[in-house]
């Protein structure tokens, strides 16, 4: 954690995961420790783990229901054994196709008692769900026009997507028009969290999923 440079990160992360730091902590050491040799981060992350993925990471956790959520394309963790960490009112579904990347979340859920995580192997593609999701999130996986292919089916009528996003949100928003209303995504806004907290802002795309509109068949 050499290069954390707010000088109030403590009090920011307190606020976000509030008795949760302790676990929250627990994850971010095991993850520097390890990640690099396991082949989940790159070598110059572990210092800046904290203020640059885990934090901004959970920044994201107010914006989450009680209910079901889906993390495409974990990885490492990020964003959804952070935010399972911080929301034990929450149910997690982390998707993840890779194999030492599942072995890895499945660790971390038993290690650090997370009773509301469930890892998937699959590429979200492929997954077929009894009950539809109430939002999915996602980090670093894809452009937005490739990613609603794999996340906006996952969802309820109803249900919501909080995609974290780069500098290039809009234009991403902007190159997805036709997939956004092939899945018939609403309400698409892109929000930006942690502005004068955060070493960086995360930018988050949110939209709402509507179910397509029955026939009346008469
Ligand atoms: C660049 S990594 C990002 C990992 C993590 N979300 C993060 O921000 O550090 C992209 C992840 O998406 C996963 N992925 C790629 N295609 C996927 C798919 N079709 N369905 C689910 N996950 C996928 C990869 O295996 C990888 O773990």
């Amino acid at each position: 954690m050499a290069d954390v440079i707010i000088e109030d990160e403590p009090a920011v992360a307190a606020d976000l995961a509030g008795d949760r730091i302790d676990v929250l902590r627990a994850f971010s050491a095991n993850l520097g420790a390890h990640g690099e040799e396991r082949g989940l981060i790159g070598p110059l992350e572990p210092p800046r783990l904290w203020t640059r993925h885990i934090l901004n990471s959970a920044i994201m956790a107010p914006l989450l229901r009680p209910g079901r959520v889906g993390d495409i394309g974990t990885g490492a963790g990020l964003p959804g054994l952070v935010l399972a960490i911080i929301r034990p009112d929450v149910d997690f579904i982390l998707i993840e196709p890779m194999e030492r990347r599942v072995a890895w979340l499945s660790e971390q859920a038993e290690e650090l008692a997370l009773g509301n995580v469930t890892v998937l192997r699959s590429r979200a593609e492929d997954v077929v769900l009894d009950t539809p999701l109430d939002q999915v999130t996602a980090r670093a996986v894809s452009a937005l026009r490739t990613l609603l292919p794999l996340t906006a089916p996952l969802l309820r009528d109803g249900g919501e997507l909080v995609l974290m996003k780069g500098i290039s949100a809009e234009k991403e928003i902007a190159a997805a028009e036709k997939q956004l209303k092939k899945y018939r995504v609403t309400d698409v806004a892109v929000e930006i969290l942690g502005e004068g907290v955060l070493e960086d802002v995360t930018r988050v795309v949110r939209g709402t999923v509507r179910a397509a509109r029955q026939s009346s068949g008469s």
